[in-house]
């Protein structure tokens, strides 16, 4: 057997559930998956969006082929009208990070949120039309996780009505916005307010980078890109830069003024908008990385899944075929909690795009009691799907053996282009010492204030502290109320444990520093109750489809169970369960395996990702996967020649021991 055609098609015969019914469950509505698979096969027969070859492309090369890329992507958004909903699609099934990110995913929405109505009236034609294109420029060379920190200036001149950016240092020149080092023409750029010598806190200024007709940077603009990044083709078609600014004047009415104003005669004046809403455009974009993480993660599963079945190793008796790698139990408990990881993060993404949406409405009408909640949903669940995405993928490598390492697996440049997204947007850590903040709060005001939103469960204090978990066989694990009590319990131990543990300090700035790695464990424990009840919400909603929702249910179970077995420490240490019942938990979780493994192709099939977006060999729909291997590499321009350069030159001498005399 050469291929794999035969495996897959066999696989697809096993499953026990509807599979274009799933397509439309992981979509979210028919409509949904009806415009992502038109967008999806729009990109897949464009030869101009081919990106197998990326990672062969040196940086320039690179570059310009993905300026080449939007430019046709904006001319077939003009051409065939598509909205901002299609134009997204399109971006995410191109599958390239560029400058259009920045524009339309921080630039736009950072003048939508901080900008005031004479601001957006101006500003949004422009950027939706691409007439200027922007940047997002907080981050500098010596901060970023610390907003506050920021050095550049802005200092307000009363005689011009200008404001005055400059970077007093070298570690003030901003460092890492993307589409900044080459394309944008403007960027939002984060500042500390100076009147009158007074600082006044960060806020953002738009600041025009670049000439609009010849390009080339304003006067007392440095600008340029800060070098390779990670991995071959994956980021690298960004153009992340480096900016210092030199005295640069822009005008009063380019700093973003919802929150605070800088009138003419340059005096402060704070509105009610809390100053937070400065980080706005931080809250939107998390929430889209959630949204993204499943996006990611189903494709590396996609591969692993498709692969696993059509590897076979050891077993064969009488010259008969050897074992599918799939059908080894340590290949399912490695897999198999990734598979239902991708449908979890894809619930709670859709759930949390609905929380944003409604706190935005709320924002807008000037209403901002939901943006605490928001803020420690969108920050934890970032970090939470963002770091089990880049774990994932790498797991997904390792699954496939040695062809996961080659680079036409498709693994390692998603992996190369993901794993930033565990620290943009606020590093993983940092954005759980959020949560900590948020939930220490919470904890500290039980005696009182009822908790609200993802919270609320803490209402049953004193039931979660004190009872404790009554399963006796592994068959009761298999109840939704039962596993997310389990999990409540264990972090609501978990979090009155922290406070009470900080109480003691008498600096409680002291005590959260000191305490700080437990804070983040309490916090990843609060974030999978949210995670886990978000998946229970959906079950319980009406989803079509023949075996449909009992495969959800399975891979809800298998989801639950493997972090309660992954982390049986804590539910074992805050005494909510017995080590017996932990075990137990794990024998069910070998019997969900088993049901799994007949749908395993088929529930990857359901992601609907094409061969175009998958870029993997080992991963392709047909499971062919041998002779495209072969293929493959007598394609790659390595082989042009069966006598590499350097050969003659380099090898020969050796051979010969004439090395002495050759010219090195
Ligand atoms: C081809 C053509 C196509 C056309 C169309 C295509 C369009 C493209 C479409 C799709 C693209 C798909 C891609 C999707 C993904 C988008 C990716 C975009 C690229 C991303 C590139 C990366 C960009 C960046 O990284 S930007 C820089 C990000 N930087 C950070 O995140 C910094 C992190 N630090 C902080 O946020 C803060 O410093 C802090 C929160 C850590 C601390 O702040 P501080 O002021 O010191 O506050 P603190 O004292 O701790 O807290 C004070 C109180 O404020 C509360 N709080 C903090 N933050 C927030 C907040 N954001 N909201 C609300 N409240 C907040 C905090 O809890 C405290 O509250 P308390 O009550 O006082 O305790
Ligand atoms: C690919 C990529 C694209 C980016 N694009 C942009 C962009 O377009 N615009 C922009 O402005 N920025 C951008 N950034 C910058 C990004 O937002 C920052 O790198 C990020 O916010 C992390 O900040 P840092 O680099 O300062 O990390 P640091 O804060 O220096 O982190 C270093 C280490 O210190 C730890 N640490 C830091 N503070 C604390 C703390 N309080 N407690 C405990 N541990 C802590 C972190 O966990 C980490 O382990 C981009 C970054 C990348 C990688």
């Amino acid at each position: 057997m050469e291929g794999g055609v035969d495996y897959l098609i066999d696989e697809r015969k096993k499953a026990q559930f509807d599979v274009e019914a799933m397509k439309v469950a992981w979509a979210g509505s028919r409509q949904a998956f009806e415009l992502s698979d038109r967008i999806a096969k729009l990109v897949a027969n464009d030869p101009i969006f081919e990106k197998f070859s990326r990672p062969m492309l040196g940086r320039k090369e690179l570059f310009k082929n993905s300026l080449r890329k939007v430019a046709h992507a904006w001319k077939l958004i003009i051409d065939l009208r598509l909205s901002e909903e299609e134009a997204k699609l399109l971006r995410h099934y191109i599958d390239e990070p560029a400058y259009t990110d920045l524009q339309w995913e921080m630039f736009i929405p950072a003048i939508e949120g901080q900008g005031t109505e004479e601001q957006k009236r101006k500003w949004l034609p422009l950027a939706r039309k691409m007439q200027v294109i922007g940047s997002y420029a907080q981050t500098e060379l010596g901060h970023g996780s610390n907003v506050q920190g920021l050095e550049t200036t802005a200092t307000f001149d009363p005689q011009t009505d200008e404001f005055v950016i400059h970077s007093p240092t070298l570690t003030s020149s901003k460092w890492w916005p993307g589409g900044t080092a080459k394309v944008s023409t403007h960027a939002i750029v984060y500042a500390r307010l100076i009147l009158d010598g007074q600082f006044h806190g960060v806020h953002g200024f738009i600041v025009q980078l670049r000439n609009l007709e010849n390009h080339t940077p304003l006067p007392g603009i440095t600008v340029g890109d800060i070098g390779m990044k990670f991995g071959n083709g994956a980021y690298n078609t960004m153009d992340n830069g480096v900016i210092r600014f030199n005295h640069v004047h822009i005008p009063r009415n380019q700093m973003l003024m919802r929150v605070s104003q800088v009138t003419r005669e340059g005096k402060f004046v704070q509105s009610d908008v809390p100053r937070q809403l400065l980080y706005g455009t931080m809250v939107y974009v998390r929430q889209k990385i959630v949204a993204d993480a499943s996006k990611a993660l189903s494709r590396a599963v996609c591969i692993a899944t498709r692969y696993s079945a059509v590897r076979r190793q050891f077993g064969s008796r009488n010259g008969g075929p050897e074992i599918q790698v799939i059908d080894y139990k340590t290949q399912q408990s490695r897999l198999f909690p990734l598979l239902a990881s991708a449908y979890a993060f894809r619930f709670v993404g859709e759930w949390l795009k609905w929380l944003y949406t409604d706190v935005k409405q709320r924002l807008e009408a000037n209403d901002f009691s939901t943006l605490p909640e928001a803020h420690a949903c969108t920050a934890g669940l970032k970090s939470l799907t963002t770091s089990a995405t880049a774990d994932g993928i790498e797991e997904c490598r390792k699954l496939c053996g040695g062809h996961g390492y080659l680079v036409s697996s498709g693994i390692p440049e998603l992996f190369a282009t993901y794993v930033p997204a565990c620290t943009f947007e606020g590093d993983n850590v940092v954005m759980m010492l959020q949560v900590a903040r948020f939930l220490v709060k919470t904890v500290s005001e039980l005696g009182y204030k009822q908790p609200v939103g993802t919270t609320a469960y803490m209402r049953r204090v004193t039931a979660l502290m004190q009872s404790n978990c009554a399963v006796r066989t592994a068959e009761e694990w298999l109840n939704p109320g039962v596993v997310v009590e389990a999990f409540e319990a264990r972090s609501t131990r978990m979090a009155v444990a922290c406070g009470q543990r900080l109480a003691k300090f008498e600096n409680p700035e002291e005590g959260f520093a000191e305490l700080s790695a437990d804070l983040v464990e309490a916090s990843l424990a609060h974030c999978q109750v949210i995670v886990v009840s978000k998946f229970v919400e959906k079950l319980q909603q009406e989803i079509p489809g023949k075996g449909v929702k009992r495969l959800l249910e399975v891979l809800f179970y298998v989801y639950a169970l493997f972090l309660l077995h992954k982390h049986q420490g804590d539910f074992l240490a805050t005494g909510y369960l017995t080590p017996k019942q932990a075990s137990l938990a794990n024998d069910q979780l070998r019997i969900l395996y088993s049901k799994v493994r007949p749908n395993a192709i088929a529930l990857v099939d359901s992601f609907n990702h094409t061969d175009h977006l998958l870029s993997s060999i080992l991963g392709r729909y047909d499971g062919n996967v041998y002779p495209k291997l072969y293929e493959a590499a007598f394609n790659d321009p390595f082989n042009d020649s069966d006598i590499a350069d350097g050969i003659h030159q380099y090898v020969q001498p050796m051979l010969r021991q004439e090395l002495h005399s050759a010219k090195l």
